[in-house]
């Protein structure tokens, strides 16, 4: 118990796989001083507990969890663009390339100013973090400036992140375009700075960030691949979302079978890279995905807004594909991973009304996509997305009764009916704790 310097006590409700959530009644959870779990008990006796609270160390804390309140392993959202938090609600009026074009590229284009930045950024983090987002990939804009105060914006507010300074040297408006030199200096020089800025501690980092085929010579995504395999980090881009978006892709790329091979031609695809839509992908497409181990992140509220189309999640996940969810700020107006849940969850209704033959998601599956589904995205499954001993202690303290919750409970209810409650119903207002690698770094 020495080692212990928090001690949580009650229910514990994590994803143990994609048809497992684990419901821990009177489970023990201890996390050490480096933020790491240490011990996770089940059903551990009211009388025992004395005991164990007398071998605790003075100075660790003891939480005891009241009769509905429970722990849930932190939201990751698998991609989100967080200078478009400034369009987030707005705009949903055009498909993607046009929206693109009259409104996300000038918007992005302020971030050259930061002091714009820095009216933007910290009230985003800060947002999601008060949402339960404990990991986030974000994508920042092409300048290199507001890209690091990003970064130092995430790190400062102790949330796990992966930040994407991003690249576009061709079909772009002249105001928001760099060369392809600037560009990959300006990526090297962004990656270099995210490291020393994480100093190894796994909170931090960097991700090589192509925007999407359509705004990236072949050279410079060749170059990026170069990058990210020279500092061994993750890659991100868009893949597969809209029709047009697929035809203009390829028009630039005659010889090359399809979309995903684009990537893949240019050495864009390995276990690190993730890739935000993929709703329109062929057979093959999903093949290759599957032998690169390349993970989709579903992103429902903006192929829902833009009307990009909807994602057949069940069939990626058939196929063995690597699948999280995004909130992709501002294609979706939501900030909110439980949000991006309710999405997927309908979105996979229609798919199962439309097509007659496939199961909407359950539960289960979507719990596991918004925690441990994410933690194999971004690499980090053995250390975050749910609470076995070793990983690091990335959690909610989720309170159903707190003041002006959203949920109601009667006689009728249990504590998986009162789980099943909070993901469709609740919001920040049950959100009391918010922890990092052990550190309470937002909640009420
Ligand atoms: O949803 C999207 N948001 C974007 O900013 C973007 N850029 C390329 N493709 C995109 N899709
Ligand atoms: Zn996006």
């Amino acid at each position: 118990m020495s080692s212990v310097k928090q001690l949580i006590y009650g229910t514990i409700i994590h994803s143990l796989s994609l048809d497992k959530l684990h419901i821990i009644k009177n489970g023990l959870l201890g996390v050490d001083g480096n933020g790491k779990i240490v011990s996770l008990q089940e059903d551990v006796e009211t009388e025992k507990l004395d005991s164990i609270l007398e071998d605790l160390a003075e100075d660790s804390k003891f939480i005891r969890l009241s009769k509905w309140q429970f722990i849930m392993p932190g939201f990751i959202d698998t991609h989100t663009h967080a200078p478009q938090y400034a369009n987030a609600g707005t705009g949903m009026d055009l498909p993607l390339l046009e929206w693109l074009d009259k409104y996300t590229f000038p918007l992005e284009q302020s971030f050259s100013s930061i002091e714009f930045a820095a009216k933007v950024y910290p009230r985003f983090v800060s947002h999601l973090l008060r949402n339960g987002t404990t990991t986030a990939v974000y994508y920042a804009t092409i300048h290199l400036e507001s890209s690091k105060y990003l970064a130092e914006t995430v790190k400062g507010s102790g949330q796990r992140g992966f930040i994407g300074k991003v690249n576009m040297d061709r079909n772009s408006p002249e105001y928001y375009i760099e060369n392809c030199n600037d560009s990959v200096l300006h990526t090297e020089e962004f990656v270099k700075y995210v490291l020393d800025l994480d100093a190894g501690q796994n909170l931090v980092q960097p991700i090589v960030t192509p925007r999407f085929a359509i705004t990236c010579s072949e050279k410079l995504m060749i170059a990026l691949a170069d990058i990210a395999a020279k500092h061994d980090v993750p890659i991100q881009s868009h893949l597969s979302e809209n029709t047009s978006e697929i035809a203009f892709v390829s028009k630039l790329f005659p010889d090359i079978k399809d979309y995903t091979s684009v990537y893949d031609h240019h050495r864009l695809l390995n276990h690190k890279t993730i890739m935000a839509h993929g709703v329109h992908l062929t057979n093959d497409e999903r093949d290759l995905l599957k032998q690169r181990n390349v993970g989709i992140s579903h992103c429902p509220n903006s192929n829902l807004a833009l009307r990009s189309g909807v994602c057949n999640v069940r069939q990626l996940l058939r196929d063995g594909i690597k699948v999280g969810l995004g909130t992709d700020i501002s294609g979706g107006g939501s900030k909110t991973i439980l949000d991006a849940m309710r999405s997927a969850s309908t979105a996979s209704r229609v798919i199962a009304m439309r097509d007659g033959n496939e199961d909407h998601l359950k539960l289960s599956e979507l719990v596991f996509l918004a925690t441990m589904g994410g933690a194999e995205l971004v690499n980090l499954q053995d250390i975050i997305g749910n609470f076995e001993v070793g990983k690091d202690f990335d959690a909610l303290l989720i309170d159903p009764c707190a003041e002006g919750s959203p949920i109601d409970i009667f006689d009728i209810d249990d504590i998986g009916r009162v789980f099943e409650k909070f993901i469709f119903l609740g919001d920040d207002r049950n959100i009391i704790d918010v922890f990092v690698k052990g550190r309470r770094v937002s909640g009420i």
